[in-house]
């Protein structure tokens, strides 16, 4: 593919597990609306330390999955736990570990950057000097100094990401779901995203939806794919690459269609 890293110097995801801790566990997970399943028995488990990408062509069934993982959809059958707890019985304490970013993050136009995590860090429950010190955390890890106070609606996607990036990370949680997080950035803005999670992925868990083969290559240690709500692969990026010489191949192989 066109900007597979070549260069030695390309930041490269760190090697694997830390742990073998289940920090993301989709159990039988399926999504019916009326005779149409979206996803149909989804399983598999993401442990502590892993970043993991979600791949699939579009409709798939990534974001239903991811939707049905964080508890914001209720599932057709199947279990979701994060950290260990089941993500509709154990609601808060599942919530506190997780960070989720949806695909069109809950971004109000008319607020800054400042005001926006000052507003999420109030509803997470934080005030006073705890406030202040996980809002400039965030601000510098998301790097949004320059754009703090001007209208979230004004600013790039780019940066609009990074401000969706910035409110997720506030609670500090052990587990990211992200659905498409460079979904229409421009190169640098990929690159800069990319950046981020392979610096968050060193402590944090990770699954990150995307249907873009690179971001596997670039940020990932471990592969799920999805096609038509089916989970057809799991393991490594490297497993996924066996057989053929270019990724793009596979692609094809587990999506039936052809090049
Ligand atoms: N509320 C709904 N009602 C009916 N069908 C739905 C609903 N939500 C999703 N679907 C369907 O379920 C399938 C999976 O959708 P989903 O958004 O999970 O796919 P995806 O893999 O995230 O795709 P993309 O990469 O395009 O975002 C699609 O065929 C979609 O049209």
């Amino acid at each position: 593919m066109s900007d597979k890293p070549t260069d030695h110097k390309t930041p490269q995801p760190h090697a694997g597990p830390l742990h073998d801790r289940p920090m993301i566990e989709a159990d039988g997970l399926s999504k019916f609306y009326g005779d149409f399943a979206a996803t149909r028995d989804v399983t598999f488990t993401i442990r502590e330390g892993e970043v993991a990408a979600f791949l699939g062509p579009n409709g798939a069934g990534k974001s239903t999955t991811m939707k049905l993982l964080t508890g914001y959809l209720a599932p057709s059958a199947g279990s979701a736990r994060i950290a260990g707890h089941n993500v509709s019985s154990d609601r808060i304490e599942a919530s506190r570990r997780l960070g989720y970013l949806p695909e069109n993050g809950p971004l109000y136009p008319d607020m800054s950057p400042r005001s926006l995590l000052s507003f999420f860090g109030r509803a997470r429950g934080m005030t006073g000097a705890k406030l202040r010190n996980a809002t400039e955390r965030v601000i510098t890890q998301c790097r949004l100094e320059a754009v703090i106070g001007k209208p979230i609606g004004k600013l790039s996607k780019g940066y609009r990401q990074r401000v969706g990036m910035a409110q997720v990370l506030l609670h500090e949680p052990d587990v990211l779901i992200l659905d498409e997080p460079t979904a229409g950035l421009d190169p640098n803005q990929i690159r800069e995203v990319r950046k981020l999670i392979r610096e968050l992925g060193e402590t944090k868990t990770v699954l990150l939806s995307t249907h873009i083969l690179q971001e596997v290559e670039a940020m990932c240690n471990r592969v799920v794919f999805i096609n038509e709500g089916r989970v057809v692969f799991d393991g490594t990026p490297q497993t996924l690459g066996e057989g053929v010489s270019h990724l793009d191949e596979r692609f094809h192989e587990l999506t039936g269609t052809t090049v």
